[in-house]
């Protein structure tokens, strides 16, 4: 192979396996199979406009055991990498697709004898995107070089990648596919690699060229699934950034292991660029939402629980700019609190695997592009209004959550056992609950432009609630934060090891396929420094937090949104506007609008997270324990609420409600965070925030 050969296409775009050789793609079939498949093939990008960043060849499969080898049609278009086998007569005898909604993205490298180089140099293939792992492996290496940041990477000399006289390009293609383990087995997502190994050039530089081609191709679709706000308007290739807030306090406390071990390497091989912000104290997500410039990020991701989303939510709802920063920040969440009612919601609503691997299922909804409108609750209390996603909750739940906290080292169980405690010692409240039932018209049909003409007006103008905010005093809070986009190639190491099966006989010079189907995820945590937080700054930045979080407090800051619909809450309540009234001795209200209040919480079965519709479950004293107990087992499957309302538990679908406890002491709840006891009101801001969904 001493010379360089132009690809060799038949005018149809078909290839022959006479042909001279051309590129040359080396794969072991996804991961069901040990074959390799070798081919031959014209890439042959049709010059029609609709499909011109389709990519096809043909190649060919060497099986392990000599002399067996199949053709293959491979074809990258809308809808993914299709595999067809092809007998000799030229029929087809069998079809695979990874489908391009599973794949999450690509590199391409050069061989793992040369990983080093490989790391140093992983650019030669990328879009030029400064931002993609493999320009910032460069970039480093560069900057501890000679101190200089290259713009753009360039494929680099073959003497800079000699590596044993093999000058082949390999581009990777990570997907998570649905799979079940046996036919009783549920769905859940699992890593494959699909390698194609392009080696019919005789020089490095074109192999790679090549290996690119089909890279851009992959990223050009990719980027077709995107919706507008997770692109990067002046670089259509690149994505917009993604801002992370880690609750490294969530659930049993693991937030940053998950983070590295489990979410970054997937935003890694998506190329998702992203800071990360670890947080450092109860309100900080608040202040840094409601107080910085959000416009560099396109979503806001919770590594954390619900308590932190609701954190982010409300600090959005204390920007004067609310109304414009909603529409075009989508919020995602990784579920590592101990209740995750709104992860196991989003995965519910669009038939995601959640049990075997939610934080994988959430790492791929955060980079899936898509978005949904989802309801929000302004809840007045007596001296102040709080945003909510979740749920609002007075007596046997919410007392369950909160007493609960003590046992927080059993994780989710906590709430098992406590359930069992408070049933035993069952506690009734006095009070008054009247609510307004939802229409059904001009609900559900998402987003500030999907609402209603009236509603838009409303949503127009803005209200402000309680006192002035001193906001030079939270912009105090350091600017610095950490990028965190890190390349990971040593786990690519795994997967071109399965290239050592290549029968280098039977064609040196042509296309050849190689789906390295691996299960095998070795990750890498990424440099510890991205945890630096804004506190870690100095012991002085430390303090000026602690004054920060403290004179927040103090201080805290104004609520902002559409102007409220209801009556004050000292206002009486007309029975005339249609309001009705539930009163006496209750166990329990829970007012939801997500279908989960916890990973095994099916609370509201028929919640959507954007019918405008508050969910009020009513479950009054008198019932007894055996169907208290019944209720409140079968609410893991969501069985648990009556068809029609009986006297004991009743379900009302409603856009507005008021609580007014007779009682001077219990436990009000919203997102299962506790707040101060007392009346309060709720209506719902249908569609108002956006929330990222699988794709
Ligand atoms: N660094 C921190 N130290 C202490 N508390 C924090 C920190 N960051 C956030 N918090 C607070 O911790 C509370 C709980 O957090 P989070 O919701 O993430 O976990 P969780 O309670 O375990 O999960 P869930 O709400 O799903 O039950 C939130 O109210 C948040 O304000």
């Amino acid at each position: 192979m001493n010379q360089s050969h132009e690809k060799n296409s038949s005018s149809d775009g078909t290839s022959s396996m006479g042909s001279t050789p051309i590129a040359t793609i080396t794969a072991t079939p996804t991961p069901t199979s040990n074959a390799v498949v070798v081919a031959t093939g014209t890439a042959d990008g049709d010059g029609e406009s609709n499909h011109r960043h389709d990519v096809s060849d043909t190649f060919y499969t060497s099986q392990r055991k000599k002399g067996s080898s199949h053709v293959f049609r491979v074809r990258l278009d809308t809808t993914g990498f299709t595999l067809q086998r092809e007998s000799p007569t030229g029929t087809t005898i069998k079809e695979q697709t990874v489908k391009i909604c599973d794949i999450v993205g690509a590199r391409c490298m050069r061989l793992k004898k040369t990983r080093r180089l490989a790391m140093a140099n992983a650019c030669a293939c990328s879009s030029g995107n400064p931002n993609s792992p493999a320009n910032s492996a460069t970039s480093r290496s560069n900057n501890r070089n000679n101190g200089a940041t290259p713009s753009k990477c360039s494929t680099a000399s073959k003497e800079e990648y000699a590596c044993d006289g093999d000058v082949s390009a390999y581009l990777y293609v990570f997907a998570y596919v649905l799979k079940k383990k046996s036919l009783r087995s549920e769905l859940h997502r699992e890593r494959t690699v699909l390698t194609l190994r392009f080696r019919s050039f005789d020089s490095f530089e074109d192999n790679m060229r090549e290996a690119d081609r089909w890279y851009r191709a992959l990223r050009w679709q990719l980027h077709q699934t995107l919706e507008d706000i997770f692109v990067d308007r002046t670089n259509e290739e690149r994505r917009r950034r993604v801002l992370v807030l880690l609750n490294p306090k969530s659930g049993s406390g693991n937030g940053r292991e998950v983070f590295n071990m489990h979410v970054s390497p997937v935003l890694n091989e998506a190329e998702v660029p992203y800071d990360l912000y670890v947080t450092k104290h109860s309100n900080f997500a608040s202040e840094l939402m409601s107080t910085r410039r959000l416009d560099a990020w396109c979503c806001v991701v919770a590594v954390g629980g619900d308590g932190l989303f609701h954190e982010i939510v409300n600090g959005l709802m204390q920007r004067e700019d609310w109304e414009q920063v909603l529409p075009n920040i989508a919020l995602g969440i990784i579920p590592c609190g101990s209740g995750n009612g709104l992860a196991r919601s989003i995965a519910h609503g669009y038939n995601e695997p959640y049990f075997s691997k939610p934080v994988l299922g959430a790492a791929l909804t955060v980079i899936s592009g898509r978005s949904s409108p989802m309801d929000v609750v302004r809840v007045q209390l007596k001296e102040r209004s709080v945003y909510s996603f979740l749920s609002i909750g007075w007596g046997f739940i919410s007392d369950v959550d909160i007493e609960s906290e003590r046992l927080r080292m059993f994780g989710y169980q906590r709430f098992t056992i406590w359930t069992l405690y408070r049933l035993a010692n069952l506690r009734t409240y006095n009070g008054r609950v009247s609510y307004l039932p939802s229409h059904q018209t001009g609900q559900g049909v998402g987003g500030l432009e999907g609402m209603q003409e009236p509603t838009l007006r409303m949503l127009q103008s803005s209200r402000s609630y309680n006192t002035t905010l001193n906001k030079q005093q939270l912009l105090n809070v350091p600017a610095s934060f950490h990028h965190s986009v890190e390349c990971l190639p040593s786990e690519f190491a795994d997967v071109i090891s399965l290239e050592t099966s290549i029968n280098q006989s039977f064609r040196s010079r042509c296309d050849s396929w190689l789906s390295g189907g691996s299960r095998r995820s070795y990750y890498y945590s990424i440099s510890e420094s991205i945890y630096h937080s804004l506190a870690d700054e100095s012991d002085l930045a430390e303090q000026s937090q602690i004054y920060a979080a403290s004179s927040y407090l103090e201080n805290r800051p104004q609520n902002f949104g559409p102007p409220s619909s209801l009556p004050d809450l000292d206002q009486p309540l007309s029975p005339e506007d249609g309001w009705q009234v539930e009163e006496g001795e209750f166990i329990m209200m829970h007012a939801v609008y997500q279908t989960h209040l916890g990973i095994d919480c099916h609370f509201a079965p028929k919640a959507q997270m954007n019918d405008g519709t508050i969910h009020l479950i009513l479950i009054r004293g008198g019932i007894s324990r055996p169907h208290l107990l019944s209720f409140l087992y079968n609410m893991s499957s969501g069985t648990h609420l009556p068809e029609v309302n009986n006297q004991y538990v009743k379900v009302l679908p409603v856009r507005a409600f008021r609580l007014e406890p007779h009682d001077n002491h219990g436990i009000i709840t919203i997102d299962g965070e506790r707040v101060e006891f007392g009346p309060l009101q709720a209506e719902v801001l249908p569609g108002i925030a956006r929330v990222m969904v699988p794709k």
